[in-house]
């Protein structure tokens, strides 16, 4: 038996839940904006191949490949529980930019766990499964964060509670919003962009922080949209990383102007995400981010919609 999965980009922090909030995001033209790894039958204990846009971008050595190590941490696992490891031959079709801001490192992770434990009929639970996509994203990051991981894995919104036994809940959001995603084609390590963020914050930042989050949260809930809109602004990262984003201050400014109800950095950048709720609006600021934002030919736009899925089966062949 042999299966496919596709992991889809996110968006962590969406601005306003600094490593607690993140969300998993499709183009409505329906792109691949993710990884899928394909696990089959092996005929040794491990191997991997990569194909895929963006497969140059990837460590030479198949070791430094986080899907390797997802290996040997799944293989950990199955080894506490007295469950067979299968000889399996995976195959990363790597087509995240890597340092993008759009969760690539996550894409690879959750695709990799979650077509092991599939193709070994589902050992993990899901809260097993993810707490071990948190440690392969702590690897690469230098610290554990959920808020890509959880969404590209569980889909749509979600909060990182961390407590009780559960590590990450879905948030309800609203079907009307669009998300453009904009990536200039640069790279940020996320890494480098948790470093240049201060260790303290000032009381003053503490309670809009909360605000912001408690005020978008609480609009989630309760369905209003427009308040939510307003909540989207972080005190935590931007103002540290924006110099790390050229024209990100021009861009959002045209994106507010055009009509969009907000806008942010996406992780860790430099992908930026802009909210509307009309179609045509987004269309609008996705042609302009196109021209004015994107900086090279591999930078991209997409028009996308959350993505409530997150990953899944795509079929048993790439
Ligand atoms: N399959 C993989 N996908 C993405 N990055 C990988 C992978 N395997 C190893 N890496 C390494 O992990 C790091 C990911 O960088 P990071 O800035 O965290 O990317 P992103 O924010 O896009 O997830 C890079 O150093 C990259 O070489
Ligand atoms: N919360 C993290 C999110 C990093 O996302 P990435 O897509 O840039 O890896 C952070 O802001 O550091």
């Amino acid at each position: 038996m042999s299966v496919v999965v596709y992991a889809p980009a996110s968006i962590g922090n969406v601005s306003v839940g600094f490593d607690v909030l993140g969300a998993a995001v499709s183009p409505i033209d329906g792109t691949l904006l993710g990884d899928r790894v394909l696990a089959e039958q092996g005929s040794q204990p491990f191997s991997l191949s990569c194909v895929g846009a963006f497969v140059d971008k990837l460590p030479k050595q198949a070791e430094e490949n986080i899907v390797y190590r997802c290996w040997q941490v799944f293989a950990r696992e199955l080894d506490k529980k007295g469950a067979a490891l299968k000889p399996v031959a995976l195959t990363l079709e790597k087509n995240m930019p890597i340092g993008s801001g759009l969760g690539s490192s996550a894409c690879s992770i959750v695709a990799a766990l979650d077509a092991l434990n599939r193709f070994h009929d589902q050992p993990l639970d899901e809260t097993e499964l993810l707490a071990l996509m948190g440690e392969m994203e702590a690897e690469i990051s230098g610290s554990l964060h959920y808020d890509n991981v959880a969404p590209c894995y569980l889909g749509g919104l979600q909060f990182m509670v961390e407590e009780l036994g559960i590590i990450s809940q879905s948030v309800p959001c609203f079907d009307n919003w669009y998300w453009v995603m904009a990536y200039p084609g640069i790279k940020v390590p996320t890494a480098e962009a948790r470093a240049i963020l201060p260790s303290q914050y000032r009381r003053q930042d503490v309670i809009a922080h909360g605000r912001y989050l408690g005020g978008f949260i609480h609009a989630c809930h309760s369905g209003q949209p427009e308040l939510a809109a307003k909540m989207i602004k972080d005190v935590v990262a931007e103002p540290y990383r924006e110099r790390l984003l050229p024209c990100f201050a021009k861009a959002r400014q045209y994106a507010l102007e055009a009509g969009a109800l907000a806008s942010g950095i996406s992780g860790s950048g430099p992908t930026m995400f802009t909210v509307c709720d009309d179609l045509e609006v987004a269309k609008r600021i996705a042609r302009w981010l196109q021209d004015h934002y994107v900086q090279n030919e591999e930078g991209f736009v997409h028009v996308c919609r959350l993505d409530g899925q997150g990953s899944r089966v795509t079929g048993s062949e790439l």
